[in-house]
């Protein structure tokens, strides 16, 4: 018999379940990951894993799972500042009335860096690994997500009109290439394009979109379909619905992200699987702002890829991405009236390796798989409130919380254990945001 040298590693990881998406629905049991430079090289039985390997850091999680960490599509970091500070609103007086106007008096440099450590502590802390974002000071949501050691998708805002953040279309094109340039060496930050909806943008401004997006091959990230009156508006000022329309504009391809998506028809949906875009179904928001119903039983059979995000904590009011897959799975069964839609490994594939697709990330996130990168959280299957475990995968979707997540791992990187984020000082952001509190509420009444 022959005995082989151990090969010297980074980090061995064993746990009493692996749930790695691919192959779909597979559960494996009392494994190990082996991550060397990052990247995951080996998953194999826990026994072979200590005889063929030397880690410089091993870790036996023997009651929990390991999954691919959590992909929240979208959201708009920086807003966890205003939750509960408009609640029961719908869509358009939430956003006319008490979001615009906040936004015009509160938002800085120092409200989005504040609100976004917020923001990337809850995430780490509900098992996040990575996040889309879509908000003003982009540079400060990149340089948070860089030092937190957490992944981004920062989709720079364009709109038609004037904020803190810039002045017209071209100028916030240029404003955002420049963020993007800055992080082009990033490992964890992505920068792509971000026109805010089909109601903020013009045709021009879209199409300037649409031919610099080709141009450059970066994703473009939008606000769609939200509500019905959205696309009643459109066919008032346009003659056209928003899909037709952003389809016309060249803005639908295989690297658009169409956030929303509801109050659709057959001819829109056709139009969505024809150009090979992404939908990002963000059920809770849409759920507090009665804004309507993604149907996203017809855009899985339609092969359509769908991705879960939270939005932001202002109108969810949190940014649990396990809640978000729960309400998924359970409003596609109430929409549909079918209690097999959005099945429990299907909830979890749109958290993880749907939304590293619809990001274009899905050949190095997504699933636990040899090559890709070691993005990993463990989740604690002793809890009373999960006993027992007949199938670990419903028992993730249906029951647990980001509150069970204890553990994770980014690039290989350990950026949460024992539900403490390696980089990030809980007790100032929280003291921080109690301030921030304090100056909004004494000029609200
Ligand atoms: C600066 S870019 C982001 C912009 O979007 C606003 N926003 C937040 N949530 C929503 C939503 O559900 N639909 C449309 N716009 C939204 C946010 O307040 C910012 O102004
Ligand atoms: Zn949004």
């Amino acid at each position: 018999m022959s005995h082989q040298t151990p090969q010297t590693i980074d980090t061995l990881i064993s746990a009493r379940w692996i749930i790695p998406v691919r192959p779909a629905k597979t559960v494996l049991e009392n494994h190990s990951i082996a991550i060397d430079g990052g990247t995951i090289i080996a998953i194999l039985p826990k026994d072979e894993a200590m005889a063929r390997f030397d880690a410089n850091y091993g870790i036996d999680l023997p009651e929990h799972a390991l999954t691919p960490g959590l992909i929240n599509a979208h959201g708009h970091a920086a807003m966890s500042l205003f939750r509960g500070m408009a609640d029961d609103q719908p869509l358009q007086t939430w956003l006319e009335e008490f979001i615009w106007p906040a936004e015009g008096q509160w938002v800085s440099e120092e409200f989005v860096r504040d609100g976004t450590q917020l923001a990337v502590a809850e995430m780490l802390r509900s098992g996040t690994t990575t996040f889309s974002d879509m908000y003003f000071f982009p540079n400060v949501v990149a340089k948070v997500a860089s030092e937190a050691g957490i992944r981004a998708q920062i989709a720079f805002p364009i709109f038609n009109f004037p904020t803190i953040w810039g002045q017209d279309p071209s100028n916030y094109i240029e404003k955002g290439l420049a963020v993007r340039d800055d992080f082009k060496h990033s490992e964890l930050v992505d920068v792509v394009f971000g026109p805010h909806a089909p109601y903020t943008v013009s045709d021009e401004g879209l199409q300037k979109v649409s031919m610099l997006a080709a141009e450059l091959d970066i994703s473009i990230h939008i606000h769609v379909h939200e509500t019905q009156q959205e696309v009643d508006d459109d066919l008032k000022l346009y003659g056209q619905r928003p899909i037709a329309r952003l389809n016309e504009l060249g803005i639908l391809g295989p690297k658009t992200q169409l956030v929303h998506m509801t109050a659709l028809t057959e001819e829109d949906i056709a139009i969505v699987k024809a150009s090979g875009a992404s939908v990002i179904h963000c059920p809770q928001s849409n759920l507090k702002l009665a804004s309507g119903f993604c149907p996203v039983k017809v855009l899985a059979e339609d092969g359509i890829t769908i991705a879960l995000g939270t939005d932001g904590a202002a109108s969810n009011n949190g940014l649990d991405m396990f809640a978000e897959m729960r309400t998924a799975a359970l409003l596609a069964k109430a929409v549909s009236a079918d209690a097999s839609a959005l099945a429990d490994w299907q909830a979890l594939e749109a958290a993880t390796l749907g939304g590293a697709k619809a990001l274009s990330m899905d050949t190095k996130l997504g699933s636990l798989e040899v090559g890709k990168q070691a993005d990993i959280i463990a989740i604690d299957f002793s809890a009373i409130e999960l006993q027992p475990v007949y199938e670990p995968i419903s028992q993730l979707v249906y029951t647990a919380c980001g509150h069970h997540v204890t553990h994770s791992w980014i690039h290989g990187q350990q950026v949460l254990a024992d539900r403490q984020p390696a980089n990030l000082d809980i007790p100032e952001i929280v003291a921080k945001a109690q301030n921030w509190r304090d100056k909004i509420i004494t000029t609200k009444h």
